[in-house]
């Protein structure tokens, strides 16, 4: 069989980029052996030294005049050189020769030129080396060695040639009949299969040894390649390959071929690290994101498109969407943004190292210190919906200014695309779970209801101006990813398919994709592709395993070159943008260090805006409301809470801290004396209280201890707000306000003002039998609300983001949870330091 002629070149729509494929770390050369100093007196008696057959002859005919010249002055027995030069004919021309496999012609001149430099010297020794006879036909002898060893090399280097060219036409050989065995093997399997007689005329040999793929024509007639596309499966169980493998079909470069990846070698069950070189890369050149079955990598242009990755439960999305980050840190015009609710926690590797150059945390024992100046891997971090807020609007206000200021420069490189750049550079949001945010009830959560806005707003309108975004879902129904939108503006889509127990993620991306992706069921492996013109159809892939120590590796050697906002986008930004990193947004990233100790706040890079009330003369530190065993910051601390709460929820009846303990500490409102009205809000307030919602905690504070029924609470709302109001939403502040310890709920249906006294809360044996399962809010049942029992009197342990995680539930549906677990005599009010204490006890 001939060579392929076929152009492959299908499989490079995803090609390597340069440098991105693992590389295996080289080691370190060996030391060079010092070269020995001490000098000898000896004279050279090599002759045949490694040398060209010029500066061979020279060698040998200089070293035997300069040995004859020595022998003859220091009376040097005259057979000596010949005994050394028969040796050395024996030993260095004939002995090596054979070794490195040198022909006969090359070991005679070799043998010969030694024997011949000996005697020459044992003669001139003998006779006197200052002779013009010796002169002479020393000269001589070096023209005949050279001319001679010219030969021989011309002649060793065509037989060396042909030795090579047979080897490689014997190897060729191999592989035609390897080659030609396989093509008939699979002519013959498809016909069985499919009934289809196909052709195979080029067969590709993987690279990696884990496969081939093979391009065949079809018959003609009715025969389609998706005919055996459809028989993928059927074909990979005849060949008999093993579990893991997939054999993926496409058509050919021109219509009537097929082509097939077939793999042989599992290597999805492999673990493949993230390549460590962390080389440049740009957004406009592609983004590798994880391997395909040839070894290649499979590479993603994001310039244009938004991501949608399907991951479920510990398929290995986390892992994945590091991998995503560190392509994103490496290049050159990327900023990352990141969202994630369940505490940053897929940011906060990436930001680590920062925090550590500024002396805010500590480094781990083992790992490489940050110097100083390392910047973040991720230039935004939002773990709470008001953060995400002020970001998402941040990034509305980028994309405004960017089309409006950049005009000149995208007349200038006649574009509508924004040019991005290292001095402009894209900004990719990574929202983990951010599908299933999009379809949270926001539960007239105003943060929560303005992120889905702007979130859906920021998809649909700043693609232009070089802002995208990569979205996560555990599930791709559209209840989980909110809405077909989020589909529509992501070409590209990965499904890990390890772990899926229902459904099939790839078909809810690629409806018409035809990927086995029941045999890819190992962690961090999946199907990926890209819809449009830079595109290529789903395929399985395997994604690279991280690590924290190698993000944290990825930051430092990605600092220095990282990109730096726009001056346009940063003012637009304003300082939603620039307080980014202020203690009062950011320290829950630095708190406390591992050791517990609380450090100083932040440097310059990351000003606070408000005034100190520290002696600390670094500008812009204001740590003080940290110390929680510092009187006056507690007081402080309760001040900016209540201030917080205020802010968000509107001012409510206050209680007089004059009275109160230094400390944040609620339970003051236990011995509240009810009826008085609330407070109005504040002039100054920004956003004031929904009047109805101040309406209710009125109703709810008038009622005294006993409290008030739900049902008074519909007919009182009924009452005087006749143009409307939402039961969905009040059921919302309630819950809320529960949480807050403004009220509390004796049992089920009943508000009481103030959190629930301790000496009330119900036993073990009495807390109030469930409630039926449909008076629980959309997305909880008995079961859920079990399990988040079940966990938390376990671990002795409550917090709205382990519900969250643990249970895989929404950040609203955790908070439900927790207002619920309350409810039931769970878990107590939020205490004075933020946290609840469990009320239950595990029963043994
Ligand atoms: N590409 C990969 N290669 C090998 N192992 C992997 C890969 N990706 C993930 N894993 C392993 O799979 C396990 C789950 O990974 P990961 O935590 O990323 O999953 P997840 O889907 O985010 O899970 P969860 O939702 O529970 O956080 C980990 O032990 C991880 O080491």
């Amino acid at each position: 069989m001939t060579e392929p002629t076929l152009n492959l070149s299908y499989l490079n729509k995803t090609p390597d980029q340069p440098g991105a494929a693992p590389t295996t770390p080289q080691p370190a050369p060996a030391t060079p052996a010092k070269p020995r100093t001490k000098k000898t007196r000896t004279p050279p008696l090599d002759w045949a030294a490694t040398h060209g057959p010029v500066s061979g002859a020279i060698s040998a005919t200089t070293g035997a005049a300069a040995t004859a010249l020595l022998g003859a002055a220091t009376h040097m027995p005259p057979g000596w050189p010949l005994a050394v030069g028969a040796a050395g004919a024996l030993g260095h021309g004939i002995g090596a020769s054979i070794r490195r496999r040198l022909t006969g012609r090359t070991i005679g001149i070799r043998a010969a030129s030694w024997l011949l430099a000996g005697s020459w010297t044992s003669w001139a020794v003998a006779t006197g080396p200052l002779s013009w006879a010796a002169a002479g036909s020393l000269a001589a002898l070096g023209v005949g060695i050279g001319a001679a060893a010219s030969h021989a090399a011309t002649h060793e280097e065509a037989v060396e040639e042909e030795r090579l060219s047979a080897e490689a036409r014997a190897a060729a050989a191999e592989l035609d009949n390897k080659r030609t065995a396989i093509a008939r093997e699979w002519d013959e399997r498809i016909k069985r299969a499919t009934g289809i007689a196909v052709r195979t005329f080029a067969v590709e040999l993987w690279d990696n040894g884990c496969g081939y793929s093979i391009a065949a024509e079809l018959p003609g007639g009715s025969a389609t390649w998706t005919r055996i596309q459809a028989a993928s499966r059927a074909l990979a169980a005849d060949a008999r390959l093993p579990r893991g493998c997939t054999i993926h079909v496409e058509e050919g470069d021109v219509q009537g071929r097929v082509v097939l990846d077939i793999g042989t070698v599992n290597i999805m069950g492999r673990t493949e690290l993230y390549p460590t070189g962390y080389e440049p890369l740009s957004i406009l050149t592609g983004i590798p994101w994880g391997l395909l079955p040839n070894g290649d990598t499979v590479k993603v242009f994001l310039r244009e498109a938004c991501a949608l990755i399907l991951g479920p439960p510990g398929s290995g999305k986390s892992t994945f969407i590091d991998a995503i980050i560190a392509g994103f840190a490496r290049c050159t015009d990327v900023l990352t943004f990141v969202v994630d609710f369940k505490g940053g926690a897929i940011g906060l590797p990436w930001v680590r190292p920062y925090l550590e150059a500024l002396g805010l945390l500590q480094p781990v024992d083992g790992t490489t210190p940050a110097p100083k100046g390392t910047r973040p891997g991720v230039d935004w971090l939002a773990s709470t919906p008001e953060e995400a807020v002020r970001m998402f609007r941040a990034l509305i206000a980028i994309n405004e200014a960017r089309q409006q200021q950049y005009q000149d420069l995208m007349l200038r490189h006649d574009t509508t695309l924004l040019p991005v750049s290292a001095d402009l550079p894209q900004i990719e949001v990574v929202i983990d779970e951010g599908a299933e945010l999009l379809s949270a009830n926001s539960f007239g959560d105003p943060a929560m209801k303005e992120a889905q806005a702007l979130v859906k707003k920021i998809m649909r309108t700043t693609r232009a101006m070089g802002i995208r975004l990569v979205l996560t879902a555990v599930d791709g129904n559209v209840s989980a990813i909110g809405s077909t939108e989020v589909r529509k503006f992501s070409p590209v889509g990965a499904a890990l398919t390890s772990g899926e127990t229902s459904g099939n993620n790839l078909n809810k991306l690629f409806p018409r994709a035809k990927v086995d992706t029941s045999q890819l069921n190992e962690k961090g492996a999946g199907a990926i592709g890209q819809a449009g013109a830079d595109g290529f159809p789903p395929t399985p892939f395997k994604g690279w395993k991280t690590s924290p120590r190698m993000v944290r590796e990825a930051v430092l050697a990605t600092s220095a070159r990282r990109p730096t906002l726009d001056k346009v986008s940063a003012d637009a930004a304003g300082e939603d943008y620039a307080q980014r990193w202020s203690p009062e947004r950011a320290g829950w990233m630095w708190g406390a260090s591992t050791n517990g100790t609380v450090h100083a706040g932040p440097a310059a890079a990351a000003p606070s805006t408000r005034p100190t009330s520290t002696s600390s003369n670094r500008p812009g530190l204001n740590l003080s409301y940290m110390r929680k065993q510092d009187a006056q910051d507690a007081d402080a601390l309760a001040a900016k809470l209540m201030e917080e709460i205020d802010k968000q929820f509107g001012t409510t009846t206050e209680p007089d801290r004059t009275t109160t303990a230094p400390g944040l500490n609620l339970s003051y409102k236990r011995n509240q004396q009810p009826a008085q009205p609330p407070a109005p809000p504040a002039k100054d307030d920004k956003e004031e209280i929904d009047p109805r919602r101040a309406f209710v905690r009125q109703l709810i504070q008038s009622a005294g201890p006993t409290g008030v029924e739900t049902d008074d609470i519909w007919s009182a709302l009924t009452a005087k707000y006749a143009d409307g109001w939402d039961r969905t939403v009040v059921t919302t502040w309630l819950s809320k306000d529960i949480r807050l310890g403004l009220i509390h709920r004796p049992h089920k249906g009943r508000y009481v003002h103030g959190p629930k006294p301790l000496d009330e809360q119900p036993t073990v044996t009495d807390h109030p039998a469930p409630a039926p399962a449909a008076a629980l809010p959309d997305g909880i049942d008995e079961d859920l609300l079990a399990q988040a029992t079940e966990l938390v009197v376990s671990t002795q342990f409550a917090s709205q983001s382990m519900l969250q995680r643990k249970l895989r539930v929404g950040y609203l549906a955790a908070g439900q949870l927790m207002d619920l677990l309350e409810a039931r005599g769970v878990i107590g009010p939020v205490g004075k330091d933020g946290t609840r204490e469990v009320l239950r006890k595990p029963e043994n």
